[in-house]
């Protein structure tokens, strides 16, 4: 155990439960018996969740305002996961559309603050406890675009360091207790892509995962030991598909499913 929540509770920190996979995380970990620390920008979502959690499951939750995209809220987050959490889910991320050289660079700046400088720091925040207490948890969100090349850059690019980092860290936790993992959905019924302005409407519906499937995914595949999860067999066929042929091919393949074009 790292550090317990004043009921006694393990406690999990889930990044951006306000919607989509963050909220399904928090849900899931709080009917398992967690405490929630939630951090996120909307402060009335997190009240709703925390108040939400209690009723249904008694679960304790930590309300924690913080836009991650800025230092201050980094910090903040950061210090309370070195305080001590027992799962650390690092969610919220964001995807944009238009083009990367028309892009505004500080809207680019800010995506790779929140899906990939917030994952390192609150990763290596939280990991001093869980090595030391020789147990915990951690979930990177990353994404089948970090899997993929060919979809769009700067985001391909976030989750593509986000997969790097994790597998190459799961050999240094390996003994150690904790466990790490790489989840890698493929397109996911949220708000991600309404809020991104991505156009979906060609994408057929079998190529969405519902977020429970995702968070089914993951748990089950933490449970036998895998530091990567593709939830979803046409994800695991393409992904695997992807690695036997030609990395040209793949890429061409990849940018014709999910439009290359339109997205950073
Ligand atoms: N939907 C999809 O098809 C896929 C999504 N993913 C990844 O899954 C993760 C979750 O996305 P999803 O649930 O789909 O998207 P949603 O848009 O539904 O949720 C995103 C969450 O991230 C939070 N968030 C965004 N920006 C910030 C910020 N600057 N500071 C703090 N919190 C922030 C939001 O909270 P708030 O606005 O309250 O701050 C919200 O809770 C992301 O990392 C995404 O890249 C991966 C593969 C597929
Ligand atoms: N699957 C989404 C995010 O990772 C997308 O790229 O549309």
């Amino acid at each position: 155990m790292t550090r317990p929540s004043r009921s006694g509770k393990p406690v999990a920190l889930v990044t951006g439960p306000t919607s989509g996979i963050g909220d399904g995380f928090a849900r899931r970990l709080a009917s398992r018996g967690h405490d929630l620390v939630l951090v996120a920008r909307d402060e009335d979502r997190l009240q709703a969740l925390a108040a939400e959690l209690k009723d249904r499951h008694g679960a304790d939750s930590e309300v924690l305002v913080a836009d991650l995209a800025t230092a201050d809220g980094r910090d903040a987050t950061v210090e309370r996961a070195a305080a001590g959490v027992d799962f650390l889910v690092n969610n919220a991320g964001f995807g944009t559309s238009g083009e990367f050289w028309s892009a505004d660079p500080a809207l680019l700046q800010s995506q790779l603050d929140v899906n990939v400088t917030a994952v390192v720091q609150l990763t290596r925040a939280a990991l001093p406890s869980m090595v030391k207490a020789a147990s915990g948890t951690i979930v990177n969100v990353a994404s089948v675009a970090g899997l993929l090349s060919g979809r769009g850059s700067t985001y391909s690019a976030s989750k593509a360091y986000v997969v790097s980092l994790t597998e190459g860290l799961s050999g240094g936790l390996a003994g150690t207790g904790v466990r790490i993992q790489a989840l890698c959905p493929g397109f996911v019924r949220t708000e991600f892509h309404q809020r991104a302005g991505i156009e979906m409407s060609s994408i057929p519906s079998f190529m969405y995962l519902s977020v429970d499937q995702v968070v089914d995914a993951s748990l089950a595949d933490l449970d036998k030991g895998r530091v990567l999860s593709v939830p979803g067999l046409q994800y695991k066929a393409l992904t695997t598909a992807s690695r036997l042929i030609p990395r040209s091919l793949a890429r061409r393949s990849a940018s014709s499913v999910g439009s290359a074009r339109g997205r950073t």
